[in-house]
């Protein structure tokens, strides 16, 4: 299948929130998954905004695919985004909730219909067209989402902790539901995850923030082997690094 994603590309971008000031100087490869990870207010979710044009670099370039998406509006970007809540309308079903992604006045033909009853299945919402979002778990309202996402069909995906608040089985099997999409449509995955463990299930490279910059980047695998970075090791702690670093050192002594 041909590789859809585009790349993106924050050339020399700096933004502030008040005091809080950010600088991201970065290009992530088309077609890949890249976890997001740092600390809490190192700028993750900011720098997810900036892609997604929530939010405007106070100078230098947001770049989608090579072209400058400055003055590119949200709704016009090649881009389609999940939060960890707050995704679906209240007063929408999940068809028309999946709808809107084909469709803001949710005037569908035939084909989108189609399209939309063929999202549901793919996410395991077969049957659930006519429930409302307070009729649906946690879990599934993510899946709603990510319907959205299919039916949108745009080349980069941002995932700001869409899985948080589900339990680690869920999360799991959200998370295989993203890779099985991703392996589908190549899209550009940023996927910002506090959880190590989710970092390594489906990143492929690996991008850590700390104070509003970047401060590493590279493949996940070698973040969480002995040569990922110091601030790195010292942010996961035991957790995710330990068992590859074991192993490691396992090998090194036989
Ligand atoms: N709309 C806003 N107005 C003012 N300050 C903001 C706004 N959004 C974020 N900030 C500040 O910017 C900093 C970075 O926030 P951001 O949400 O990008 O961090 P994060 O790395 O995603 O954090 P977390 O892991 O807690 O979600 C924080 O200090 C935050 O308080």
């Amino acid at each position: 299948m041909a590789e859809k994603g585009l790349a993106v590309t924050l050339d020399d971008v700096s933004f502030s929130y008040g005091e809080a000031s950010f600088c991201f100087d970065a290009e992530f490869a088309a077609a890949r998954i890249t976890a997001i990870m740092g600390p809490s207010g190192s700028g993750k979710s900011t720098l997810l905004n900036l892609v997604a044009g929530f939010e405007s670099p106070g100078a230098g370039k947001v770049l989608i695919g090579g072209v400058d998406v400055g003055t590119t509006p949200p709704s016009a970007r090649p881009v389609s985004m999940v939060f960890q809540e707050n995704n679906l309308f209240a007063h929408l079903s999940v068809e028309g909730n999946v709808g809107l992604g084909r469709s803001p006045t949710l005037k569908l033909t035939a084909a989108d219909r189609h399209a939309v009853a063929q999202a549901l299945a793919r996410v395991g919402l077969a049957g659930k067209e006519k429930r409302l979002p307070r009729e649906l778990s946690g879990g599934e309202r993510q899946r709603v989402a990510l319907a959205r996402v299919l039916l949108r069909d745009r080349p980069v995906l941002l995932l700001d902790e869409p899985f948080a608040s589900l339990g680690p089985a869920l999360r799991d099997d959200m998370l295989d539901l993203v890779a099985g999409i991703h392996a589908e449509r190549r899209m550009t995955v940023l996927f910002v995850t506090h959880q190590p463990e989710d970092a390594r299930r489906i990143g492929q490279d690996l991008a850590f923030l700390d104070e509003g910059r970047i401060a590493a980047m590279g493949s996940a695998a070698e973040f969480f082997n002995q040569s990922g970075p110091d601030a790195f090791r010292r942010y996961i702690g035991d957790r995710g690094g330990s068992v590859a670093g074991s192993q490691h050192i396992a090998r090194k002594r036989t």
